[in-house]
């Protein structure tokens, strides 16, 4: 009688033996899944993971002998990773979205413009490069089953996911960045999850000579999407944002497809709780910014005036849901931290130092003689003369040229560790959403902290983000960058589709959050930053959630929103704030911004820019130039 395909390749699996794990326990759907794969990959063994303690160890003691990762012998169970200095980083020129129709992928960009809001390929054609590549790509090597859950296992807020990969060392950071549980396989049961493939592309006899015990393949890196399918394949990088699939592909690209079918949102977030403790009063706001913001760092204050406490709930991704009641609540999809090492310290963030100070991974930082890390921030926290291994594996010393660590390196941590994780931080419900805050990291002309009037005009606020960054193509230094919504790198569709889907959040039975913009990094002429930032920007926030109390005394109107109103935001203990400059609106500066930014948008989302956006945009520039 005629058999599924999943039947005869499961007869053909009896030579590829399965080292762990029973795959006729496995649900239907995930033995025709893994059956396809194996048929394809060729693995020389299948390893079905249970996320266990004792999994852990006998994978970290492999990764150990084989020299992929070295104890850092001053911490408890903490280890550091170097990759192939070839493969450190996203790469976005790789990174594909692949659907019939490349409009439901991409906006109708300008003649001649290059669209960066996102890559297309059609279905077919990514599908062709995806045979190609993954065809026997694992031979040699063993295929990890992980299932995997996007928020607390079994929550009504949760997807569940399953990653198909031949890297251990993603095993190792996917379970502390995701719940990863053989109990996932019952609560699944017959439903659908997230396909999750990849490999780093280096089947066996290796072709390519490995760096570091890193095998990749970066000449064929391809991360590709199918979001109709809830499908991801991603091939050639071992790196982070490239392999742990459970984060940007899914948690952030994929699910903001789900999100648009479902009706929520899936966003570039932090989540954190600010507690009054005169009133006990707790709220909740989420933020998203560009890179180089200090996203991790304000998602984990230390607030500088008493009587504010701050807990976190999530440093990256926000998934965002009204209840039924219309309050808008917010889960945290991941399970740890994986944040930009650079820069983090006892002072700009304490809370994040303190949530890896055991079992947690360290890619691509430096090395300490006495067995700890290091990366530039933390000069004055070691011994100044205590020998330094750099990324690369070279000897190093503070004040040597080069960096220590690589300007991406990353620390992978359990959230769990961090001393001031939300005790609700994995409530399946969420946390209820009082404001949702946009930012940039602007110079120039744009104020401490405005309100936006509107959902709608939130909306237009957050579509027209820019954040000033080192530009990577160019060496002309920085540049502003647009990145609407902070999402740029992160788009699953069509934007102007996705700005709709905004728009369309806001209904009469809604309690909707206020919308804010803040930019903590305005300079004045002599380029002096104009706001002490870190912990006190509590202060900021302190008067955000005035604002959400209705409190209409601290506010007043300017053409692009409520200002504070001066002397409503708490300065106690500041030195001297030049509240003027740090507020002003230079009218020529607002002008040529919103002309930009219209720009902007004709050229990169064009046709499919919803009309509420131009209106809001016409009307802000009308008011500017009335002022
Ligand atoms: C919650 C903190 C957010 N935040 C900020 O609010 C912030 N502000 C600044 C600029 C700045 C730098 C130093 C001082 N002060 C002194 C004493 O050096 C003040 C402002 N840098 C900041 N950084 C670090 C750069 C981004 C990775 C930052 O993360």
């Amino acid at each position: 009688e005629f058999m599924e395909i999943h039947e005869i390749v499961i007869q053909k699996l009896g030579h590829v033996p399965i080292v762990k794990g029973d795959f006729h326990m496995l649900p239907k759907k995930v033995q025709k899944f893994l059956a396809k794969w194996v048929y394809t990959c060729k693995p020389r063994a299948l390893y079905i993971c249970d996320g266990s303690h004792a999994e852990a160890e006998e994978v970290t003691h492999k990764l150990i002998e084989r020299g992929v990762l070295t104890k850092l012998k001053k911490y408890e169970n903490c280890y550091l990773c170097r990759t192939d200095p070839a493969d450190v980083a996203r790469v976005e020129s790789k990174t594909w979205i692949a659907t019939d129709d490349k409009y439901e992928t991409v906006p109708h960009v300008r003649q001649g413009v290059r669209g960066i809001l996102g890559q297309w390929k059609h279905t077919k054609e990514l599908e062709e490069e995806v045979n190609g590549d993954f065809d026997g790509c694992m031979a040699g090597r063993t295929m990890y089953v992980i299932p995997f859950s996007m928020g607390p296992i079994g929550g009504p807020l949760s997807k569940i996911g399953v990653q198909l990969t031949d890297s251990n060392y993603v095993l190792l950071c996917m379970r502390i960045m995701t719940r990863v549980s053989a109990d996932i396989w019952e609560v699944l049961g017959d439903n659908d999850f997230v396909r999750c493939v990849h490999s780093m592309g280096c089947p066996r006899p290796v072709q390519r000579k490995v760096v570091n015990h890193w095998p990749c393949n970066p000449d064929k890196i391809m991360i590709g999407h199918f979001p109709a399918r809830r499908e991801i394949v991603s091939f050639g990088s071992g790196y982070g944002g490239n392999s742990l699939l459970g984060k940007k592909c899914f948690a952030l690209r994929i699910a903001s497809v789900i999100a648009r079918d479902e009706g929520w949102l899936a966003e570039h977030m932090l989540i954190m709780g600010l507690t009054n403790e005169k009133t006990g009063e707790e709220k909740f706001v989420c933020a998203a910014f560009p890179s180089a913001c200090g996203k991790t760092n304000l998602a984990m204050i230390q607030p500088t005036i008493p009587g504010y406490k701050v807990r976190v709930v999530g440093d990256d991704i926000a998934w965002l849901r009204f209840d039924d009641k219309g309050v808008l609540r917010a889960i945290n999809p991941e399970n740890g931290f994986f944040g930009v090492a650079p820069g983090t310290n006892m002072k700009t963030n304490p809370n994040a130092m303190l949530s890896f100070q055991k079992n947690s991974i360290f890619t691509n930082v430096a090395e300490t003689a006495d067995g700890g890390f290091f990366w530039e921030g933390m000069e004055d926290e070691i011994d100044k003369n205590i020998a330094i291994t750099n990324w690369l594996g070279q000897p190093w010393k503070i004040g040597m040229p080069g960096s220590a660590a690589h300007p991406n390196s990353r620390f992978t941590c359990p959230a769990s560790q961090c001393p001031i994780i939300h005790p609700k931080w994995e409530d399946p419900e969420g946390v209820p959403v009082s404001a949702l805050i946009f930012g940039g990291r602007r110079p120039t002309g744009v104020p401490l902290v405005f309100e936006s009037y509107s959902w709608q005009h939130g909306v237009m606020v957050g579509a027209c983000v820019k954040s000033e960054s080192t530009a990577a193509a160019e060496h002309t230094g920085k540049k502003i960058m647009h990145d609407p919504m902070a999402m740029r790198p992160f788009m699953g569709y069509n934007f102007g589709k996705y700005l709709q889907h905004w728009l369309d959040m806001e209904k009469p039975d809604r309690k909707m959050p206020k919308i804010f913009h803040v930019n903590w990094f305005r300079v004045d002429e002599h380029g002096k930053f104009l706001w002490p930032g870190f912990g006190d920007n509590v202060r900021v926030l302190d008067w955000v959630l005035r604002r959400c109390a209705g409190d209409e005394s601290i506010a007043v109107k300017s053409p692009i929103g409520y200002l504070p109103k001066k002397g409503s935001i708490d300065l106690t203990g500041l030195g001297d704030i030049k509240w003027d400059e740090l507020f002003s609106l230079p009218k020529h500066y607002w002008l040529d911004d919103m002309r930009e930014s219209k720009r902007f948008l004709e050229d990169q989302v064009g046709t499919d820019v919803p009309q509420v956006i131009w209106d809001e945009l016409n009307a802000q520039e009308k008011r500017i130039e009335e002022q």
